[in-house]
């Protein structure tokens, strides 16, 4: 059966349902297509589930911490991952069925239930349904790489999405790579009490972050004794006695790691492999990504590419923010484009590590003269209350106009604090701005200021 709309948006993650809300209300009619769950990998297989987890996690390692805050332990903590498992599915399910009824029950969309394929530029295949629309938005995500490991075909292993369903812990859990996923991960299976090694193949934690950064972050995983074999430079993948091993060195291996369990977190791959793309005119990259213009169009007209899939950006703020930028040009008049926005992200270890802007590393290499505010969480009175005083803040400044140019910030709190820097910088504020605000005591975020008064030049 034919079906013809304004528009079609492929894709319920992060942009899509939102678009599809702007779109009719505008009064365009909106064709929607979900091939599997709506909310897409943030709701049921990213942020959500993972946080809800990093929360029992959180709770259980300060129960483990009772003493340090003059409390004693009723009794040894017992950890039930079903019941976690539990916790956590609750959270997802709630969001993403409030979703998926927000779009069926929404005026002039409908929705469709299947994997969208292109039969044109303007029309999709999804089952028996031919769909046409002047105009069509992709907002599919993407999935957990499969990287081309020696030995991967004969291991049993799990992905950030299969990890989830786990209902009984590891006791030994291998995590390979040692991006956002992997250490996330990590630090939560290792707190609900399994054993955790991370394998990674860079010579230290997050090479795109400062040296201080990674060894700070290090520093809280080791601490509570996950394994970290950095350096790999060769991993391979084997069984023995039925339980995987992970090799790291091409030479003869004595110290691999074998583990219960085996979590591969090594990257992701967009979903643009099944949208026939070729029938719209549509190519894309070596990664996969669908390559967009400033105002996230494809190189066909009428198409567009949100999220994920685009490699513009790989977090939910992204995606959302594609939505944004889309629907304020397309109904606003608006001329928003991607480069307008700002790297900002939040690796959710705990503490957790937030940033903004620029790093060291990357004004060193562009030749920009910077001063440095550093201080550590130990010198931050709310984190010393709190007994959390692992990491510190960091402020990166232009030493000639004053501009703020990035921020660091690995403590307590961080994940929120770092947002008065965010908004300073987006309203292009300099150090003496952030010196003249009062904030409130106390807060991590009220050392900002003074942070602001301490820019030396970099010593090294
Ligand atoms: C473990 C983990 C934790 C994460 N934590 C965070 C975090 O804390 N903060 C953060 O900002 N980001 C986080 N992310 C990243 C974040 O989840 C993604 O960047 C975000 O979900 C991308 O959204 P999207 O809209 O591009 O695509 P997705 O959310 O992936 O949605 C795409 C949707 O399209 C559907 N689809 C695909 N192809 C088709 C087709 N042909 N037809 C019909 N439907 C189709 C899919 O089923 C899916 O529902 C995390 C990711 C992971 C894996
Ligand atoms: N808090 C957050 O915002 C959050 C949390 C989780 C995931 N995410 C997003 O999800 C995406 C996927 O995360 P990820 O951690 O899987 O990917 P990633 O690309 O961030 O990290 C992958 C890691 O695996 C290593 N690796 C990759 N290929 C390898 C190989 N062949 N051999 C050895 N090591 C290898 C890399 O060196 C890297 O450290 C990212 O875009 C991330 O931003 C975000």
């Amino acid at each position: 059966m034919n079906h013809s709309f304004d528009a079609l948006i492929i894709g319920a993650g992060q942009a899509g349902p939102s678009l599809a809300g702007r779109l009719t209300a505008a009064g365009w009619t909106v064709g929607f297509v979900e091939r599997q769950n709506f909310g897409g990998t943030c709701v049921n297989t990213g942020c959500t589930p993972t946080k809800a987890m990093i929360a029992s996690a959180k709770a259980a390692h300060t129960i483990r911490q009772a003493a340090k805050y003059g409390l004693e332990p009723a009794g040894e903590l017992k950890v039930d991952l079903a019941k976690v498992k539990a916790r956590k599915d609750g959270i997802v399910a709630a969001s993403r069925t409030g979703l998926e009824k927000w779009l069926r029950q929404m005026p002039g969309c409908t929705v469709f239930s299947g994997t969208a394929r292109f039969l044109s530029s303007k029309s999709m295949q999804v089952g028996d349904e031919v769909l046409e629309a002047k105009h069509i938005f992709l907002n599919v995500g993407g999935r957990p790489a499969r990287p081309a490991l020696p030995g991967i075909d004969q291991v049993p292993y799990l992905t950030s999405s299969t990890i989830l369903q786990l209902e009984e812990l590891p006791t030994h859990l291998i995590v390979v790579g040692a991006g956002a996923v992997g250490l996330e991960f990590a630090q939560l299976f290792r707190r609900l009490g399994s054993q955790v090694t991370i394998v990674e193949r860079n010579v230290r934690l997050l090479p795109h972050d400062d040296e201080d950064v990674a060894t700070a972050v290090a520093e809280i995983l080791t601490s509570e004794g996950i394994t970290l074999r950095l350096g790999a430079e060769c991993i391979s993948l084997g069984q023995e006695n039925g339980q995987p091993v992970v090799h790291v060195s091409c030479e003869q291996d004595p110290a691999s790691s074998q583990g219960s369990h085996l979590l591969l977190a090594m990257g992701r791959q967009p979903n643009t492999d099944d949208l026939a793309l070729e029938k719209a005119g549509l190519q894309v990259d070596k990664h996969g990504f669908i390559p967009v213009d400033e105002e996230l169009q494809t190189a066909v007209a009428g198409i567009w590419a949100l999220g994920d899939c685009n490699g513009r950006g790989a977090f939910t703020h992204t995606a959302y923010n594609d939505f944004e930028i889309v629907a304020a040009n397309l109904l606003d008049h608006g001329q928003r484009r991607v480069s307008d926005r700002m790297p900002v992200s939040a690796i959710y270890v705990d503490p957790p590590f937030a940033k903004v802007g620029q790093t060291e590393a990357e004004l060193r290499a562009a030749g920009t003269p910077f001063l440095v505010g550093k201080r550590p969480m130990t010198k931050v009175g709310r984190a010393t209350e709190k007994g959390e005083t692992q990491g510190f803040m960091k402020v990166l400044v232009h030493a000639e106009t004053d501009q703020i140019l990035g921020a660091s910030i690995v403590g307590v709190g961080g994940d929120e604090a770092i947002h008065c820097i965010i908004t300073a910088m987006y309203a292009r504020q300099t150090a003496a701005f952030m010196r003249s605000n009062v904030f409130i005591h106390p807060t991590v975020a009220e050392l900002i200021p003074t942070l602001f008064g301490e820019l030396k030049p970099l010593v090294g």
